[in-house]
């Protein structure tokens, strides 16, 4: 039965779900493993305050967001990925306006994180 997000079950539910599409996913399952490699566990917690914060308002991820991506070698085909991932998680197991509200947020920083990562790396051109 599908439900709306109003507590953190709810964002566990949709962080585990999401990553575990990410980790068998041919494409963006390589890029995260060879940062985060046996730190699953940690992300995941990371995750879950992350949208707790974005979709609950309940402030507990504190961190930088955009950093851990300035580097990643990734292209739009990749963002382009994550989102339908994101999307068919959240409609797969929710209903209701934060679904809206994850896929709209999500989308915004997606396009934001693309446009800092081709800053960076005119920037940086020998980094990568
Ligand atoms: C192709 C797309 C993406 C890839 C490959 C990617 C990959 C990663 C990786 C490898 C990390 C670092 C994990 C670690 O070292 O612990 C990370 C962290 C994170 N990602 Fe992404 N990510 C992507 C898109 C996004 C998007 C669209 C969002 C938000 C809507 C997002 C939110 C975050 C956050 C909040 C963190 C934690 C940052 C911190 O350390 O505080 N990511 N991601």
């Amino acid at each position: 039965m599908e439900t709306e997000i109003l507590k953190l079950e709810d964002i566990k539910l949709l962080v585990n779900a999401f990553y575990d599409k990410v980790r068998s996913d041919h494409l963006l399952a390589p890029i995260f493993n060879e940062v985060i490699e046996d730190r699953w566990p940690e992300h995941l917690v990371k995750m879950y305050t992350f949208w707790q914060t974005v979709l609950l308002g309940e402030r507990t991820y504190t961190g930088s967001p955009f950093p851990p991506h300035a580097r990643l070698p990734v292209m739009k085909e990749h963002f382009d990925r994550w989102l339908e991932l994101f999307y068919s998680t959240l409609d797969e197991n929710f209903e209701g306006e934060k679904v809206a509200e994850a896929k709209w947020r999500a989308s915004r920083i997606a396009e934001v994180f693309q446009m800092r990562i081709e800053m960076y790396r005119e920037d940086n051109p020998f980094l990568i």
